[in-house]
């Protein structure tokens, strides 16, 4: 990864690296600006959008017609940078932007290995909140607080070895300090590597 990226790893599992003010602020505020202006789908109980591919929650895979065209030009720019500076070796091709409202969260989860390469990228925008990571060996478990702005990369163990999650609550108490969650919108980078 390029030597010019910020970095920590504390109290992540091994292969997950986190890459705090991964964007700037007004890039975020485009972001949710762009965001706000597509469609958030309703099928789950938070809400989400796909950018080129679909996946399929119920079939858990990208299937042979989920192809929804390039990502829109206001996303490319960010999976090239995510190539530039090394944290992805080929350009990620498929985007799930989640929206979280305080009290929303993802369950436990490894992110489809049949379908997704080995690197998995996921960028806070708008609110921090804890993710939680748990051994499926061990139950060994490890949280972490994800600062708005920042990227979190698992690759390795923490893609394949440990399952993520975010909490469904409305604030987190990590390192023993409190702090109320707003509403959070992550976009997670991938490169599908089979359909079908
Ligand atoms: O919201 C996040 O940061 C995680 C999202 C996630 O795990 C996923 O989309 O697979
Ligand atoms: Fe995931």
């Amino acid at each position: 990864m390029g030597s010019s990226l910020n970095t920590t790893s504390t109290n992540l599992p091994p292969g997950a690296i986190c890459l705090p003010s991964f964007i700037s602020a007004e890039e975020e505020a485009a972001f949710v600006g762009h965001l706000d202006a597509c469609e958030w789908s309703t099928e789950l109980k938070r809400r989400v959008q796909h950018f080129g591919y679909r996946y399929d929650y119920r079939a858990r895979a990208v299937t042979a017609d989920a192809y929804l065209g390039p990502l829109p030009v206001w996303l490319a720019p960010l999976a090239e940078r995510l190539r530039e500076t090394g944290v992805f070796c080929s350009l990620p091709d498929q985007v799930i932007a989640n929206e979280y409202l305080p009290g929303q969260g993802i369950s436990a989860h490894v992110d489809c290995v049949p379908c997704f390469g080995d690197a998995i990228v996921s960028v806070s925008l708008l609110s921090s909140c804890e993710m939680v990571f748990r051994e499926r060996r061990s139950g060994a478990k490890r949280a972490v607080r994800l600062e708005p702005r920042s990227a979190v990369l698992l690759t390795e163990a923490a893609r394949y070895n440990w399952t993520h999650e975010i909490p469904a609550r409305k604030s987190d108490a990590v390192d023993g300090v409190r702090i109320e969650r707003a509403r959070r919108i992550s976009l997670t980078f991938r490169k599908v590597i089979r359909t079908g």
